[in-house]
């Protein structure tokens, strides 16, 4: 049996407390293996008309804070079931983590680096009690991969019924075959989205590097999102000018569409981060001066360590505007970084992942028991444990 955990950073490990039904349907899934989308699984759940039934909206994830039951505990016992892993050359690229489409292989940065000078943000968590953190740890990628479908669901729904249209920001890698699984998601609006890229490398949307393909692929070609709402990069500029280009496409878009906050910053509905293995999210890498950008949206990356060299980046103080972050982080390839991101306070910027720290938003990990199987939630409001320096 498995069951969808959750824990909050700062705070005792907590759990939802999904209804029998929402369990065994998460855990047959996950059985089964990767084929059911969301629409399947509404199906099974009975919803004569697609849409999710009761019982399977209600587990996620609005009864986050209970206490563990005796079911959970068992579960998140799991994590330890699956053998550590030991790469001593570094995370192998069949891992998927640092082969690029293209077949290049990237190059593993190990650095705790010296940090940017001037980043003004700190890593407190998991010590620092933030209500609005928390760490969602699932059964399989499968399970994952729809528990991340219904949250941006529930996402896009509660923006539409708001104010007509819902803003969704995209990251590339593994995390686009997650994102697949909103295609033919049961009762979501896909004309009110506008979608939009949180890092691209600067390359021909052809390309099989670049991450308009990728979401492209996986969803925007197979959902009904009006083309003219599916927001890329301008194909072939000089990488500086195509990043004051994207701000552009940016700036133009109305209130009504892209809320502002009072900083005048932009506020996204959702914004779906992948984490490299050195730490890395959307093209703000370890110890690069765009982790201090404060005055652009939109960053241009030259010499990137992964490649291709040339990206463009959304700063973190956009980043850290959205309402609703998510950090998705499957599979064991992804348990070294999971854990240091999580658990070891770093030199600021020697990870960017710990600069995610949205300024009046929720941001939620999405994990499976493979990429948090090195984590010792248990321990994380032990102020004795917690925060960890190396
Ligand atoms: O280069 C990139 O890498 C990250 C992580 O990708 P993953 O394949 O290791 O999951 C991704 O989130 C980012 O958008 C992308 O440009």
């Amino acid at each position: 049996m498995t069951a969808l955990t959750f824990a909050r950073f700062g705070g005792v490990v907590c759990a939802a407390q999904p209804r029998k039904v929402a369990k065994a349907k998460v855990g047959r899934v996950s059985a089964g293996g990767n084929g059911a989308s969301i629409a399947d699984l509404a199906r099974e759940n009975g919803s004569s008309n697609g849409a999710l039934s009761s019982s399977h909206t209600e587990s996620f994830p609005e009864s986050s804070d209970k206490e563990l039951d005796q079911d959970q505990k068992a579960s998140v016992s799991r994590i330890n079931y699956i053998p550590k892993s030991r790469w001593p050359k570094g995370i192998p690229p069949v891992m998927g983590a640092h082969l690029m489409p293209s077949g290049e292989v990237a190059p593993i940065s190990t650095s705790k680096g010296a940090g940017v000078g001037g980043v003004p943000h700190k890593f407190m968590y998991p010590k620092e009690d933030k209500e609005n953190y928390q760490v969602m740890q699932f059964a399989s990628q499968a399970a994952g991969s729809q528990g991340l479908a219904m949250y941006v669901q529930q996402i896009s729904e509660a923006a539409i019924k708001e104010r007509g249209a819902f803003t969704l920001v995209l990251s590339g890698g593994s995390l686009l075959k997650a994102v697949g699984q909103l295609v033919g998601a049961p009762g979501v609006d896909f004309s009110k989205w506008h979608v939009f890229f949180v890092d691209e490398r600067n390359v021909p949307h052809s390309h099989p590097d670049s991450n308009f393909k990728g979401a492209d692929e996986a969803l925007l070609s197979k959902a009904p999102i009006p083309r003219e709402q599916i927001h890329a990069i301008k194909e072939k500029l000089p990488v500086a000018e195509a990043a004051t280009e994207y701000a552009g496409q940016l700036l133009r878009l109305d209130e009504t569409v892209l809320p502002r906050n009072s900083e005048g910053l932009p506020v996204f509905d959702a914004m779906l981060l992948g984490l490299g293995p050195d730490g890395h999210v959307a093209s703000l890498f370890p110890n690069r001066s765009q982790l201090a950008a404060t005055d652009s949206w939109v960053l241009p990356v030259e010499n990137s360590p992964k490649p291709p060299p040339e990206r463009i980046t959304f700063s973190l103080p956009v980043i850290n505007s959205a309402k609703e972050i998510a950090i998705v982080a499957m599979g064991e390839g992804k348990a070294e970084i999971v854990q240091r991101v999580l658990e070891v306070q770093s030199l600021p910027g020697a990870l960017p992942a710990q600069l995610v720290q949205p300024s009046n938003g929720s941001l939620k990990w999405f994990l499976d028991i493979a990429s948090a199987q090195n984590l010792s939630m248990h321990k994380w409001d032990s102020t004795k444990d917690f925060p960890r320096s190396t």
